[in-house]
């Protein structure tokens, strides 16, 4: 099929006896997101890391648009793997650190003003421009490190659990921002939560890491009709606290 731009192929990876991923298979549809759940420690940052290059797997195959890139190394396949721990360049200011990518591409001066101007107001950091690193609050930091991911297109972003530091509202910010920029510049997206909620409102699909494989529910129905959720039970939970107050 056309729009599936990621297929992962029966892959397996364990850690001395310990097995992680056991022959595990999904696809990701071209401009999506696909929210990953699972326990602490099921291997959701495993998967992302291998996705990316950055971890080796034991076997499996990786297709990207059809071609094979399971042996590719990190910087030729396009992915990008960014984690809760913004990192920025510390010696380059907020413009400097989106436009960085642009620059080592040789895209001319010109282009790169319009493109990272546009960027600071999709992400509403017109303000920080000349801000360095230190002089950025956790959320702006977050912001600038998904900017400059976004801005040299990569075929797939890999986000695990961006937001987990940020505070209540400052996360529920970025959870809007982020869906309105990926939507906008139509980029696919696997995004691991720990956060049901989050899970919801950022993918188009969700998945669940469970026994060393992702299980990719058809859509958020059949997700939220999965006994193992528990969502069933948590909404008639709230019901029968508001029926008992009236
Ligand atoms: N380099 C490594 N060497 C040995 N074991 C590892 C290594 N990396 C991860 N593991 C183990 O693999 C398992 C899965 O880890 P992983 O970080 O993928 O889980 P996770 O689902 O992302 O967890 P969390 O939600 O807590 O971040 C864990 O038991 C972890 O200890």
């Amino acid at each position: 099929m056309t729009n599936q731009l990621l297929d992962i192929q029966n892959l397996s990876k364990a850690f001395e006896d310990e097995h992680i991923l056991t022959q595990t298979s999904f696809f990701l549809q071209e401009s999506k997101t696909l929210s990953i759940l699972g326990k602490s420690g099921s291997g959701k940052t495993t998967l992302l890391k291998i996705i990316a290059g950055l971890e080796k797997q034991d076997n499996g195959t990786i297709l990207l648009e059809n071609n094979d890139i399971t042996t590719l190394s990190a910087h030729k396949r396009n992915i990008v793997y960014l984690y809760q721990d913004a990192l920025l360049f510390p010696h380059l200011n907020v413009f400097e650190n989106i436009a960085f990518g642009l620059k080592l591409r040789k895209i001319n001066a010109q282009e790169v003003k319009n493109r990272v101007t546009k960027m600071l107001y999709d992400l509403e950091l017109q303000k920080h421009i000349h801000k360095m690193p230190t002089q950025l609050s956790g959320g702006q930091r977050q912001r600038v490190s998904f900017g400059r991911a976004l801005i040299i297109q990569p075929k797939i972003l890999l986000l695990d659990e961006p937001f987990g530091a940020l505070d209540v509202d400052t996360r529920k910010q970025m959870q809007r921002l982020c869906k309105e920029t990926l939507k906008q510049y139509k980029i696919t997206t696997l995004f691991v939560t720990h956060d049901l909620k989050e899970a919801l409102i950022m993918g188009d699909q969700i998945g669940k890491m469970q026994s060393g494989v992702l299980k990719t529910f058809k859509n958020k129905e059949e997700f939220l009709n999965d006994p193992s959720t528990g969502i069933k039970e948590e909404i008639e939970f709230w019901k029968n606290i508001h029926a008992n107050e009236e």
